[in-house]
């Protein structure tokens, strides 16, 4: 309890940058007193199509003007130097980190001196291939790798049927990277459906879980928003939606509508379908603030889930 009778969470400092450790932002009507500390995202909706070194070429572009702009974490789309679809995988796939278009993130992020979340590209590791987002320090530096632990398989009659699983294999690591010091998590578009995941990376202390994705027509409409709204509602936390441009001539059609969502799971900023980027600052006291006023985080009644029978 604070001073202005304010339920203070304990819990709630170690999951945010540590220059708040121990200095919790103290919220009253509506009010944050405190510091605001936090860093400039750009997300980037790319186009991408059949030539892979046109795609690549594109995505470096984008970074340096992301930079020019004063982003200082850029976060790009799922698949963005192919395709998406089982049939383009293999033939676009590359070894990480030795590949072309790890190389090319790797020299646009040290060039342009930023953090670069480097969407997907198809990875190639012996015979297996895996659906693979490569995170890129303002060095260059390979900060971290995660490979879709959730693979798309999924069947609506007369809308769509894709089976990722027919040529990908699954990852099997949470992955998290330290940003300026803040933790930020990564997930990979189906990824975003499971909730038990994001959890774990809330758990670890995450201030931003980030999803490249591609959703579709069908599901894109239903749940793409929404999925990233529940995420960061029941973790509060910023997550970020990073889509490739809708292409409707491409075999596989995706939603677009790249977003930001804050820890009270409000959109505060997001594109249309087209191919844009988009600028927010991601305020960390946000989640101070909620986390705060709305303590669910040590109100969990673990006791009770761990340990409840179900009846048949
Ligand atoms: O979950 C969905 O509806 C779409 C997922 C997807 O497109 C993907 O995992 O690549």
């Amino acid at each position: 309890m604070n001073s202005n009778g304010i339920e203070l969470c304990e819990s709630t400092t170690d999951a945010v940058h540590p220059r708040f450790a121990k200095k919790p932002v103290y919220a009253l009507g509506g009010m944050v007193f405190g510091l605001c500390v936090g860093f400039k995202i750009a997300i980037v909706q790319l186009a991408v199509g059949p030539d892979k070194t046109k795609n690549i070429a594109n995505a470096v572009k984008e970074i340096h003007k992301a930079k020019e702009k004063g982003a200082q974490l850029i976060a790009l789309p799922e698949c963005f130097n192919s395709p998406y679809g089982t049939q383009y995988f293999n033939e676009y796939a590359e070894e990480v980190p030795s590949g072309a278009t790890c190389r090319a993130l790797s020299q646009a992020a040290a060039e342009a001196g930023v953090c670069v979340v480097g969407g997907t590209l198809p990875e190639r590791c012996g015979p297996k291939l895996y659906n693979t987002c490569t995170v890129w320090d303002s060095a260059g530096k390979l900060l971290a790798k995660h490979r879709k632990v959730h693979l798309f398989d999924i069947d609506i009659p007369n809308k769509i049927t894709f089976k990722e699983s027919e040529v990908l294999s699954a990852g099997d690591q949470i992955t998290t990277f330290e940003f300026q010091g803040v933790k930020i998590g990564l997930g990979i578009c189906y990824d975003l459906r499971f909730p038990e995941m994001a959890r774990l990376m809330a758990d670890q202390g995450c201030s931003l879980l980030v999803y490249p994705g591609a959703f579709n027509m069908t599901t894109g409409p239903k749940h793409w928003e929404l999925l990233g709204r529940a995420r960061a509602t029941d973790l509060q936390l910023w997550v970020a939606l990073v889509s490739p441009a809708r292409d409707t001539s491409a075999g596989y059609v995706a939603w677009g509508y790249s977003t930001l969502i804050d820890p009270w799971g409000s959109p505060v900023a997001k594109l249309d379908e087209k191919a844009g980027t988009l600028f927010a600052d991601i305020d960390l006291s946000t989640i101070e603030e909620v986390r705060n006023q709305i303590p669910i985080r040590c109100q969990r009644r673990t006791d009770i889930y761990n340990t409840i029978q179900i009846s048949k």
